[in-house]
């Protein structure tokens, strides 16, 4: 039964989900990164909020670990490089938190064009500070926003129910969809003079770090209420204090901060400050919303392979999945097929689909060839890292599709290009085919050359020049040698041409054995296979 660790506050409905799901769950909130690396270990999967940071220590000591999922939008928390090289899926629940965050900005908003909790404070310390608290409208004001995704166009949303003149910043907003939304794309030069006030939406990433640097704070316009309700780091805090205490910035509400938990700031105290714990996505709903979600999606992930909302995989639906299934198989076993005869490496993959095949979602599929193909001389490789692994070698990759198959209903089709070497035999393209035929995967081409057979866990490969004879002797020297054969396929070009043989044997044969065959001077190359 798989296990998953909840490792940060996620609602109850978490568990319920895992337990009905029939995956057993540990709850411990708020270890240290040391307590944490001393468990991982017993975990398939990890549910997180933006508290506990996988980071690439955790995740190399996460030794059986299959999948993150984070409860919530922002993965900065999570060294995702780190997990897709170790092959764990990341996910995330993009929408489950994106109202309940836009309706806190906007609250903010407010709290600071209004200072709400200074005058709460004033008032219930029996100060009655009327005079104290003149504040700003916010009707007719123009409100810039960075970052008009889910989160940022549910502001816009709310901003013009409010009157508000809004306008965006955001490199991937489309001209079709500002008008949809309703807002005007700006660059953000233009954002920082127009806007009354900014409220930022962006993941922090490195193009996203320190976007609202002192510079560009400095180039806002005199009396800015600033919000922050995206992460910390997005913002120069420094920045921001001294621009509050100078008066150029009217108002700023933070609910998130570069160090968190954040118990101790600079900013704390500032005059026109607002400040809440990252509570963004903290209300009822949202948090139900998102613990059921990623619930679901690890489950899913863990007991029938589905995957959505991964960061590092492409998705497979929960209907996909069993489709998928054999010709994740099939890919895996061509893939590694491949990667065995390629002794010298390879600098090119083509992996080709015909028939019905080419009609699936073939991402998940050509991530399993690659999984396959890198795993004989890279390990520990799966269908997460394969293609990032690939990618990072400057192998190239190609992929085509055509939805004829003109013998089987379905074929896909690998082809590698092995580097020229002193062996003339071994350079050039390797193409392997196969199938799914009864739910089983089936080799059907070698080299060019039809052969039809099964990968059996251990078989003996060889490529050979058609000789009379060559098979009783192959037959005797594996009896000799005590190997009991399974199945025996045969495949060649044209009579006394280029032929192969895969044979399923039972037991590994003896190391001389091998290459007693491979000396052979009819024999091109003979190698065992695993599969
Ligand atoms: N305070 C809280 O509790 C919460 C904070 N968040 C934060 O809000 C962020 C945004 O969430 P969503 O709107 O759901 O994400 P999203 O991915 O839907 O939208 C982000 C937008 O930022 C834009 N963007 C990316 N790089 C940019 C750049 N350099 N300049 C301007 N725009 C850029 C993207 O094009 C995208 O439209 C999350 O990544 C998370 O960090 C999310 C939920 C709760
Ligand atoms: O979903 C997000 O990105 C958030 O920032 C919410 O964070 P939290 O789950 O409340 O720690």
């Amino acid at each position: 039964m798989p296990k998953v660790l909840i490792a940060d506050d996620l609602s109850p409905a978490a568990v319920d989900i895992f337990k009905n799901r029939g995956i057993e769950t540990d709850i411990k909130v708020g270890l240290s990164k040391d307590e944490l690396i001393a468990i991982v270990d017993q975990y398939d999967g990890l549910a997180v909020r933006s508290a506990c940071k996988p980071d690439a220590d955790v995740i190399a000591a996460a030794t059986k670990l299959k999948v993150i999922g984070r409860a919530g939008i922002g993965v900065d928390n999570i060294d995702i490089k780190a997990a897709t090289a170790k092959g764990v899926v990341v996910m995330n629940t993009p929408f489950g938190n994106a109202v309940t965050t836009a309706e806190h900005a906007i609250a903010m908003m407010f709290a600071a064009a209004r200072q709400i909790p200074a005058a709460d404070a004033g008032t219930q310390a029996g100060k009655w500070p009327k005079k104290n608290f003149v504040g700003v409208e916010l009707s007719y004001k123009t409100l810039g926003l960075i970052g008009s995704g889910n989160i940022g166009s549910r502001v816009a949303e709310r901003a013009k129910g409010l009157l508000m003149k809004v306008i965006a910043y955001d490199p991937f907003l489309t001209e079709e969809r500002a008008i949809e939304l309703g807002v005007e794309k700006v660059d953000l030069d233009t954002l920082l003079a127009r806007a009354d006030v900014i409220t930022l939406h962006t993941p922090l990433t490195d193009q996203t770090r320190n976007i609202l640097s002192r510079e560009a704070l400095q180039k806002t316009k005199k009396g800015l209420i600033l919000v922050n309700c995206a992460r910390g780091g997005l913002v120069d805090e420094a920045a921001t204090k001294d621009l509050l205490e100078s008066g150029h910035i009217y108002a700023a509400a933070f609910d998130v901060f570069a160090e968190e938990p954040a118990k101790e700031h600079a900013l704390f105290g500032t005059k026109n400050f607002v400040a809440t714990p990252h509570l963004g996505a903290s209300t009822v709903e949202a948090q139900e919303n998102v613990a059921l979600q990623v619930a679901e999606q690890m489950s899913d992930y863990l007991l029938s392979g589905a995957v959505t909302n991964a960061l590092n995989m492409p998705s497979v639906t929960a209907d996909e999945a069993p489709r998928l299934k054999p010709f994740i198989e099939l890919a895996e076993k061509l893939g590694a097929f491949a990667g065995q005869v390629s002794d010298h490496g390879f600098d090119e993959v083509i992996i080709e689909y015909e028939g019905e095949v080419a009609e699936l979602n073939r991402k998940p599929i050509t991530a399993a060839a690659l999984a396959g193909l890198l795993r004989a001389s890279r390990g520990d490789v799966n269908m997460v890292s394969a293609p990032a692994i690939l990618a990072d070698a400057g192998v190239k990759l190609s992929e085509t599709k055509t939805e004829d198959s003109p013998v089987y209903d379905s074929l896909m089709r690998i082809k590698v290009k092995v580097p020229k070497t002193a062996n003339s035999e071994e350079s050039g393209w390797r193409s392997l085919a196969g199938t799914v035929s009864a739910g089983r995967p089936r080799v059907v081409e070698v080299k060019g050359m039809p052969l039809e057979g099964d990968f059996s866990p251990v078989a003996l490969y060889i490529n050979n020049i058609d000789k009379p004879g060559f098979i009783g002797a192959l037959g005797a020297m594996l009896g000799e040698a005590g190997v009991n054969i399974a199945t025996f396929h045969l495949g060649r070009q044209d009579a006394g041409g280029e032929a192969i043989a895969l044979i399923g044997i039972d037991s590994e044969p003896p190391a001389e054995m091998t290459a007693k065959l491979d000396a052979l001077p009819h024999v091109r190359y003979a190698k065992v296979l695993h599969f």
